[in-house]
């Protein structure tokens, strides 16, 4: 049986990407498409179709921010498949960002100006908002979803015989100082999108820990700066169309604004043609492109331990007993629960 590679949130920018650049790579794995919306997901099959004419490519629909939708469609996915070689955990959001200009005007005058480019250190916060699972919106759609989906995903997973890998989309804006183990969820703070992206570095160390030696292998990446419904939430698309002479210069000092959701995908697809087992889970692969236009690859090491990414795993696995026991509950009786 072909390869079979499952990609969240599929139908645009850069897991879209990622579709097309692993389909050129290999015309026969078995593609599924895992996205919330079904109309957008069909468009995406039906893109992706024009240049690759004979390729297997499958719908699932899965809402990452929703249990009752990941539990349903993992039971899908398990009557479907009999191996799941990659699974692409890349959905995400950044709900209701906020650019401070202030900081983004005084940066652009110190000796961090690199550094503020490419992990937006100190210039965006989010607003968020609470669930129908009771839960923050940023970390349940970035991390506890796909969390809950790998848990399920298990049986396909671990097979004796051959390794499968999970790659997480993280980002360079994931920082420590955003992230507390006293508040998992980011109740309290600003910035939601950059603690979900440390908790996802976190738990794919863990991940690492629990799973490696039944042969699976968790990885990180950093597509960079792309253009996409995420950053066209930030700023609207014509402002990035017309500063976008400034970004190719910026590019010359820090190649991490690779701007395309091509090259945004670079380790996306890097990781899919290596050795699950050669991978360093303390890294965190950056998709990189040159002044010159040219993508590669890049492992740098994250500022993570051990210790801290084991008592999120713990915090993970009570918060899904909660949930799940939520969950059942509402469907025995779903008019004592509204
Ligand atoms: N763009 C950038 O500069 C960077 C992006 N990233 C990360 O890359 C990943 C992809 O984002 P990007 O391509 O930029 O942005 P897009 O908004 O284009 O893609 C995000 C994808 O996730 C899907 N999605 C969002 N919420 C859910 C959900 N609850 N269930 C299922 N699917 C969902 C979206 O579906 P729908 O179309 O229905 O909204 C969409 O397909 C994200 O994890 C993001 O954090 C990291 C660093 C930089
Ligand atoms: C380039 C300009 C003249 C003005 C743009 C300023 C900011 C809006 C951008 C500067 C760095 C950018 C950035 C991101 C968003 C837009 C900026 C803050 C991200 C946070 C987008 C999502 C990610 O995950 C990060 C990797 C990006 C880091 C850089």
């Amino acid at each position: 049986m072909n390869k079979v590679v499952l990609v969240t949130g599929a139908n645009s920018g850069i897991g879209l990407a990622l579709c097309e650049r692993l389909l050129s790579q290999d015309s026969q794995i078995q593609l599924c498409l895992a996205c919330r919306n079904m109309q957008r997901a069909a468009a995406a099959r039906s893109a992706l179709l024009v240049s690759h004419s004979d390729a297997q490519i499958a719908l699932l629909h899965l809402d990452v921010g929703s249990i009752r939708s990941i539990l349903k469609a993992a039971t899908e996915v398990k009557q479907r498949y009999n191996r799941l070689d990659y699974l692409y955990l890349n959905a995400g959001i950044m709900p209701n960002p906020q650019v401070d200009f202030k900081a983004l005007f005084k940066g652009l005058f110190s000796s961090n100006v690199i550094h503020m480019f490419a992990t937006a250190e100190g210039l965006l916060t989010q607003q968020d908002n609470v669930n129908a699972d009771g839960l923050q919106e940023v970390f349940a759609t970035n991390l506890f979803g796909h969390f809950v989906l790998v848990r399920e995903l298990e049986p396909l997973l671990c097979q004796p015989d051959r390794a499968s890998q999970l790659i997480w989309t993280s980002s360079s804006n994931a920082r420590r100082s955003a992230f507390s183990l006293e508040d998992i969820q980011h109740l309290k703070g600003a910035e939601p999108y950059s603690s979900s992206k440390y908790a996802s570095d976190l738990l794919s160390l863990a991940l690492n820990r629990r799973y490696n030696s039944q042969g699976v292998f968790s990885s990180v990446i950093c597509p960079g700066l792309v253009m996409t419904n995420l950053t066209y939430g930030i700023l609207p698309s014509f402002f990035w169309t017309l500063i976008m002479p400034v970004m190719w210069l910026i590019r010359v000092f820090t190649n991490t604004f690779t701007l395309t959701p091509y090259n945004g995908a670079e380790a996306l697809n890097w990781l899919f043609l290596q050795k699950a087992e050669s991978l360093d889970p303390h890294a965190k692969y950056h998709s990189l492109t040159s002044g010159f236009g040219s993508n590669y690859t890049q492992p740098r090491k994250m500022d993570i331990d051990e210790d801290m990414s084991e008592a999120l795993y713990e915090q993970l696995l009570q918060l899904e007993r909660k949930v799940r026991k939520k969950t059942e509950e509402e469907e025995e009786d779903p008019l004592a629960h509204g």
